[in-house]
């Protein structure tokens, strides 16, 4: 089984305008909202792959129970645990030319909710795979996927890790099988400019001598490229169509790798799966959709 954790999950509310002028009422023209945060969206782009997985994380108030209604389906198992105050973020993504995101803070988790949480990952076992994916409440503290990886230690189990900073950091000594920083990301985990093919390579490296087995580093519109288990790199570009939204692009690509590398154990096809799920979801309104991936797939 595939297990996805999304610690502050949100509805992402994506507003469209001709321009933003800060301090007047701006008007919209058109608007649309998705169901979201990073290990939802692994889920959702995992089931458009045929695979099944199942989604932990903490939800509240009526925001809480839309993501939980709206994402369920015969490849998602929900198994969120309901918070008892608060509402599930709203993240709002302000496309007017250039795209601001305003990612809030959700609602604050207890030490006993969060022990709740970790009673289901006990439940994880040899074979499986955990994909743990985004921020955390700023009221939580920031051992917490620590906390989770020490719950799974000693078991067989393929760990995926999409945070930044201090939260990534710090799961790097579990050995993760797949961490994929961005190269802004990159660059500020390393408090030094990243510009060239060689620098992403080094510092990629840098984070495999600190426990990361492959080190998957996203590059937008530029692509993707992957430092392998054995060190080797290996490039990925991107196909040319209109780009309509990139929010969760980087979840869609981590589906895709996931995916790819369950089905053929080969870094290069799970590179190219992962970049055409990431095309795929920038191409598109919503995330990719399996027709979208198909129709890629047969192009990249
Ligand atoms: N403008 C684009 N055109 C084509 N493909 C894109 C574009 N932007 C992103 N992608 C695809 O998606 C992948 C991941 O994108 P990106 O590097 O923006 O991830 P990210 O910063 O983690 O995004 P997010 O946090 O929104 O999920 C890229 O490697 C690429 O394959
Ligand atoms: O605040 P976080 O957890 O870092 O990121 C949350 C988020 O921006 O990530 C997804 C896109 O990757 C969106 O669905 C969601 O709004």
């Amino acid at each position: 089984m595939i297990y996805t954790v999304t610690l502050n999950p949100s509805i992402d509310y994506i507003v469209r305008l001709d321009s933003l002028v800060p301090g007047i009422t701006n008007r919209t023209t058109a608007e649309e909202y998705y169901y979201g945060g990073k290990g939802i969206n692994v889920s959702c782009v995992l089931a458009e792959l045929d695979l099944e997985s199942t989604a932990f994380g903490f939800v509240a108030g009526f925001t809480g129970d839309a993501i939980e209604k709206g994402i369920r389906n015969d490849r998602i198992i929900t198994d969120f645990i309901k918070l008892e105050s608060g509402i599930s973020r709203i993240n709002i993504k302000i496309k007017a030319g250039v795209e601001t995101e305003i990612n809030c803070q959700g609602p604050h988790i207890s030490e006993g909710e969060l022990e709740r949480l970790f009673s289901k990952i006990d439940r994880i076992s040899d074979g499986d795979t955990i994909v743990i994916a985004g921020n955390i409440p700023n009221t939580m503290p920031d051992d917490v996927y620590e906390r989770i990886l020490e719950r799974i230690k000693g078991k067989d189990v393929r760990i995926v890790v999409d945070a930044t900073k201090k939260l990534l950091l710090n799961a790097l000594k579990y050995k993760p099988f797949l961490i994929k920083p961005n190269r802004q990301e990159l660059s500020e985990m390393f408090g030094v400019e990243i510009n060239t093919e060689d620098d992403i390579e080094k510092y990629a490296k840098e984070l495999q001598k600190l426990g990361a087995k492959n080190v998957l580093i996203s590059l937008g519109g530029d692509g993707a490229m992957l430092i392998d288990e054995f060190g080797k790199r290996h490039k990925a570009g991107v196909l040319k169509e209109k780009v309509i939204n990139t929010v969760g692009s980087g979840d869609s690509m981590v589906a895709g790798f996931v995916a790819g590398y369950e089905k053929t154990k080969s870094y290069p096809y799970a590179l190219k799966l992962g970049s055409v799920c990431g095309n795929a979801t920038a191409f598109l309104d919503g995330l990719a959709t399996k027709e979208k991936i198909n129709e890629l797939l047969a192009k990249f």
